[in-house]
C-alpha cells in the first residue's frame, strides 16, 4: 500500500529503506527574509532569547548536525531567518532564529504574523550569564505573544548548563522558575504557563528538550504513545523510542518515564547505524536499498541490555531497549513490530484524510488511542 504524502513531505510508502545519506534536511534556508514566508501553514517554532544566549547554536547542532565546537565561530544573527524542517509527515514546521537584539516596539516587523502561525516559542536563557536582563526581556516576549495568540506553547531553556555544578543548575532553574513566574502575576498573566528545560549543545539535553517540544505539535502523540505501550505490553520491550533519525530528536515514547542514559543510549546508536550504513549502505539511487523490510540492527550490551532498532520509515525508526533474556522471542517482536508499522501507516492516512477534510475534531476516531489499530494480530 502507498500514499503520498504532504507536497513537500517525504512520500511514505510504508516500506523501509536506507536511511537518508545526505542526513540533513536539504540546504539551510538562512537567508530567505521572513516577509516570504507568510503563506506557510507549517507550524512555526520561534528561537528568542538575548543576544549570544546560543540560539542559533541550538538549531545547527540539533537539524544541521554541526558539532558544537564549530558553534564558536558563528556569527550573530542579525534578521529573522528561517528553516524548514520537512521531514516524515509528523515532523514538519518551521524554526524561525530571532536576532538577539531584536526591538518590539520597531514597526518593520509584523507581530499578528509572526506570532499568529506560532506553534512553540523557546526563550533561550544563557545560564552562564548574569539572566535579569533575560527575564525582563522573557517576560516582555511572552506576554505580547501571549496577547496576539494564546495559544502558543512557551519553552524556556536554560541553556549553557554544561559549565554549571549540579547544585548551580538546580538552584539557577529554581530562581529562574520562581523569577519568571512571579513577573508573569506581577503583570497579570498568571494563566500563561512556562515549560522550563535545562540544556546544553555538548550533551543530549538539548535533543532531549527539542523532543518535548516538537511533541506538543504533534496532535497524534496520544495514538503514537499508546501504539509503543501496546507494542511493548506485548514484546516484553522495557522502553521504545520512536525517532526523528536525522535529528534524533524523538517525536514519541511510551508512558514509562524517559532516563536520559537510556535516551543517550539509543542516539548513540543511531549514530553508529548512521556511520555503519554511509559505508557500506548503498547509494540512494541504487536499485537495491542497503535496508529492507527484513534488515535490522542490534547491540548487545554487557548488562544483559539488547537494543534493538527497526526503521519504521525513511526518517523514522523504532529503538527498542529489552532485557537479552526477553529477546530469545526475536520472531515476536519482529511479528509486532510488523503490525505496529502498519498501526503507524494508519495514522498518518488518518491525519491526511484529516487534513484533507478539514476535520479538526478526532475524538472517538479508531486512531485516537492506537488501541483498534493494533487490536487485532498482535502476538504475545
Ligand atoms: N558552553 C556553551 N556554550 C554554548 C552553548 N550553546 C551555544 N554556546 C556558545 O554561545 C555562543 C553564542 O552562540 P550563538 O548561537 O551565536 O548565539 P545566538 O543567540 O544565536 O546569538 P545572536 O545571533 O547574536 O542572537 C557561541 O560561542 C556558542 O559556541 C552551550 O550549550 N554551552
Amino acid at each position: 500500500m502507498s500514499y503520498q504524502d504532504d507536497e513537500e513531505g517525504v512520500p511514505f510508502d510504508g516500506n523501509p529503506s536506507s536511511f537518508p545519506k545526505d542526513f540533513g534536511y536539504g540546504p539551510f534556508d538562512g537567508d530567505q527574509e521572513i516577509m516570504s514566508s507568510s503563506g506557510d501553514q507549517k507550524p512555526r517554532i520561534l528561537l528568542m532569547g538575548l543576544r549570544r544566549s546560543g540560539k542559533s547554536s541550538i538549531q545547527k547542532v540539533v537539524f544541521h548536525k554541526m558539532s558544537p565546537n564549530e558553534t564558536l565561530f558563528l556569527e550573530s544573527t542579525n534578521k529573522i531567518v528561517k528553516d524548514d524542517i520537512n521531514n516524515s509527515s509528523f515532523v514538519q514546521f518551521q524554526i524561525w532564529d530571532f536576532p538577539g537584539q531584536i526591538d518590539f516596539f520597531d514597526s518593520t516587523f509584523d507581530y499578528d504574523m509572526i506570532f499568529g502561525g506560532c506553534g512553540a516559542l523557546i526563550f533561550v536563557i544563557d545560564a552562564q550569564d548574569d539572566y535579569l536582563e533575560a527575564l525582563n526581556k522573557l517576560n516582555l516576549t511572552v506576554t505580547k505573544a501571549y496577547k496576539i495568540n494564546p495559544n502558543i506553547k512557551f519553552e524556556v531553556f536554560i541553556h549553557k548548563v554544561d559549565g554549571l555544578g549540579d547544585d548551580f543548575k538546580m538552584e539557577s532553574q529554581r530562581d529562574i522558575h520562581q523569577r519568571a513566574t512571579d513577573d508573569l502575576n506581577d503583570s497579570g498573566y498568571d494563566q500563561i504557563h512556562l515549560s522550563f528545560h535545562l540544556t546544553s549543545i555538548y550533551d543530549h539535553s538539548i535533543f532531549e528538550a527539542f523532543s518535548k517540544v516538537v511533541q506538543k505539535l504533534i496532535p497524534q502523540l496520544p495514538a503514537l504513545e499508546n501504539l509503543l505501550n501496546i507494542l511493548n505490553n506485548n514484546s516484553a520491550i522495557e522502553k521504545s523510542f520512536l525517532f526523528d533519525v536525522v535529528s534524533k530528536i524523538y517525536i514519541a515514547t511510551d508512558s514509562t518515564p524517559v532516563d536520559m542514559q537510556s535516551y543517550e543510549l539509543c542516539c548513540d546508536m543511531i549514530d553508529v547505524v548512521i556511520d555503519v550504513s554511509w559505508i557500506y549502505g548503498v547509494k540512494e539511487e541504487q536499485d537495491a536499498a542497503a535496508f529492507d523490510e527484513q534488515s535490522f540492527s542490534l547491540i548487545k550490551l554487557n548488562n544483559g541490555t539488547v537494543l534493538y532498532l527497526r526503521e519504521v520509515n525513511k526518517f523514522l525508526a523504532l529503538v527498542c531497549i529489552l532485557r537479552e533474556d526477553n529477546f530469545d522471542h526475536k520472531g515476536t517482536v519482529d511479528f509486532n513490530f510488523l503490525i505496529f508499522r502498519n498501526a503507524i501507516q494508519q495514522v498518518f492516512e488518518f491525519r491526511n484524510k484529516c487534513q484533507a477534510t478539514q476535520m479538526t475534531n478526532s475524538i472517538g476516531s479508531p486512531v485516537v488511542n492506537g488501541n483498534s489499530v493494533m487490536a487485532e494480530g498482535l502476538s504475545n
